[in-house]
């Protein structure tokens, strides 16, 4: 495979899962009558996870196994010598036994598990409480795995409920280490007095170990100008984009309506944007082939935002091209890993797409809020009733830019609708999605031109609506709520897309109701919206995100996941157990951020 092809972040660079065996220290029998069955829980905890994940570049997860079995506190400093030099951002203690907890715990700050055997011939579940009460104490939460039902010692498998937790844990805990020490740049600064395009550096430093990087809009004309971009490959994606890339309907009136010449240098001008940005965030050889040996460095960005309005779309082409290409599965070098953009330079949004990318290694749909239709004023609009998954009303999301050409739904997932990751994305299905969207000349707002993507999403497609917002005196805070897009007759869609924005991309999304709190009506979903933005990611991954946002300690506002699904370091439960979403507040704010 080559770099270009596992995606944009280096080969070599992934944290990789360390695991940790750990073995009742005494020896003369009780050790050595463990040794193997130990040793073989951790390798099957490796294979396991090495052979089911992937990181979203495509690479496969790597795992470390300690070299020996964690007897006591010498071993244990081993393994942490080993997991340093061999780039481990992960940990899974394993162990079917008892054990010493304060020798044998991980005592680093990296997300971290334990998996306590649940038999009852040597006691790996009493290890684990004790292991848990140990980390709890020392202030170093820890996620506890624990079977529901008791295993044979010496039963090599690894019950459905246990995979299911270190998968889910294994996930999350690579997507922390995959964003720290990683780059947020911003391409400008706020647009039209966003608020989450401040860059609020504690916010990035402390919760996600990330830097912040500020390149000016002028770059672009810089580099525009100067020719400081692959020449070929502009040559090549331009083509692309005639091809493929199908001109929609100008709705802007006569005396706005930019020439044909104009547009055709509009064209011109979104590719070289396109990979402009591309090289801004992560580099290029080329450039420096070029006698730019700085500019092929880039800025190390994992995710970026360009401000766009109004500076730059008030007198050159839009950003949307740039960010849908950038944000979709695939381009003119084919399906590779999508890239984190945002328009408006939403940073807030932009980490929301990254939390939800990295988890589903898939594309995001970046949107505005816009409207909530219930069902009386669609009737009263339209005359037509909503129906099936759209009877309790719809949110219609809906913005110019980064929603990914995946949003189309034009792929397709055990027979549903989806977005999914590069590496099982067919050509068809990339064809598809490009037949869906059409590039409409951009309207009044942008008054240099550009193309907008229009397309509808597919209906049908679970997918979770998230977002996190930062709150002066709180601090950042996730809402999410999972839900479905909805297909709408295209009569009722065609009269309230011409109330908005006709020739942006629209996702008609219902969320799941429970019938309690926020979630009792679409309308006080819609209410309870912390901002003008939110990011939608395909599947139901409102429990993995949660999983996430405790390793991160950013408590969660507003969800409507079961509390079956809800895992959490184990430590939450001291936190009180009858209000989950109190104790999450109180855990997050007493714990305080990742990284100080
Ligand atoms: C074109 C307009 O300025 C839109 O971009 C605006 O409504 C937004 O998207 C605000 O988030
Ligand atoms: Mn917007």
């Amino acid at each position: 495979m080559s770099e270009l092809k596992v995606g944009h972040r280096l080969v070599g660079d992934m944290p990789r899962i360390g695991i940790r065996p750990t073995i009742d220290g005494r020896r003369g029998g009780i050790r050595e009558s463990l040794e193997d069955v130990t040793m073989n829980m951790a390798k099957a905890v490796a294979e396991l996870l090495s052979h089911t994940l992937k990181h979203a570049n495509g690479l496969p997860v790597e795992c470390v196994v300690a070299d020996t079995c964690i007897g006591g506190v010498v071993e244990a400093a081993q393994a942490a010598a080993k997991f340093e030099r061999e780039g481990v951002g992960v940990s899974i203690t394993v162990t079917p036994s008892w054990c010493y907890p304060l020798e044998t715990i991980d005592t680093t700050h990296i997300p971290k598990a334990i998996w306590g055997f649940n038999g009852t011939e040597r006691p790996g579940a009493v290890y684990l409480a004790a292991a848990n009460s140990a980390h709890n104490q020392k202030g170093l939460p820890v996620f506890s795995i624990y079977g529901r039902d008791v295993q044979d010692m010496g039963d090599g498998t690894i019950p459905a409920d246990v995979q299911e937790k270190l998968l889910q844990f294994a996930k999350a805990g690579l997507a922390v280490a995959a964003i720290k020490g990683k780059s947020y740049l911003s391409l400008g600064s706020v647009s039209m007095g966003i608020a989450g395009c401040i860059a609020d550096e504690p916010f990035f430093q402390q919760y996600l170990g990330m830097r912040n990087e500020y390149v000016d809009m002028t770059e672009f004309v810089r580099r525009m100008e100067r020719g400081i971009y692959d020449r070929e490959e502009f040559e090549l994606a331009l083509q692309w984009t005639q091809e493929n890339c199908t001109e929609g309907v100008d709705v802007n009136p006569e005396h706005l309506k930019r020439t044909a010449e104009q547009k055709a240098r509009d064209w011109e001008t979104v590719v070289q944007m396109t990979l402009i940005a591309r090289d801004l965030m992560v580099g290029n050889p080329k450039l420096a082939e070029l006698g730019y040996g700085e500019e092929a460095l880039g800025h190390n960005a994992i995710a970026a935002g360009f401000q766009g309005q109004r500076m730059w779309t008030d007198h050159f082409p839009n950003g949307d091209f740039m960010e849908a290409i950038l944000s979709s599965s695939f381009d003119w070098n084919g399906c590779r890993e999508p890239f984190i953009m945002s328009t408006e330079n939403d940073t807030l949004n932009a980490v929301t797409m990254l939390l939800g990318h990295l988890l589903t290694d898939s594309a995001q749909i970046f949107a505005d809020v816009r409207t909530y239709w219930s069902t009386d004023a669609v009737e009263r609009v339209t005359g037509k009733e909503l129906s099936g998954l759209a009877k309790d009303g719809i949110i219609h999301l809906i913005n110019s830019g980064p929603a990914a050409l995946d949003g189309t739904g034009r792929q397709s997932k055990d027979g549903k609708p989806a977005m999914k990751p590069f590496w099982e994305i067919t050509q068809d299905e990339v064809e598809a999605c490009l037949k869906a969207t059409s590039w409409c000349p951009a309207v009044d707002f942008f008054r240099g031109g550009g193309f907008s993507t229009d397309y509808q999403t597919a209906g049908g497609m679970p997918v979770t609506m998230a977002r996190i917002n930062l709150v002066a005196g709180l601090g950042p805070v996730l809402q999410l709520a999972e839900g479905y897009t909805v297909d709408l007759p295209q009569d009722i869609h065609d009269v309230l897309d011409q109330r908005t924005n006709p020739t942006w991309p629209t996702t008609w999304f219902v969320p799941s109701l429970t019938g309690e709190g926020v979630f009792r009506s679409v309308y006080s979903v819609m209410q309870a919206w912390g901002s003008n933005h939110c990011a939608l990611s395909c599947g139901h991954i409102g429990s993995a995100l949660i999983t996430l946002a405790s390793m991160l300690r950013i408590p969660v506002s507003m969800h409507n996941v079961a509390e079956d699904r809800i895992f959490r370091p184990s430590v939450w439960h001291a936190y009180g157990t009858a209000n989950l979403e109190a104790a999450d507040y109180r855990a997050c704010s007493q714990l305080g951020p990742l990284y100080k």
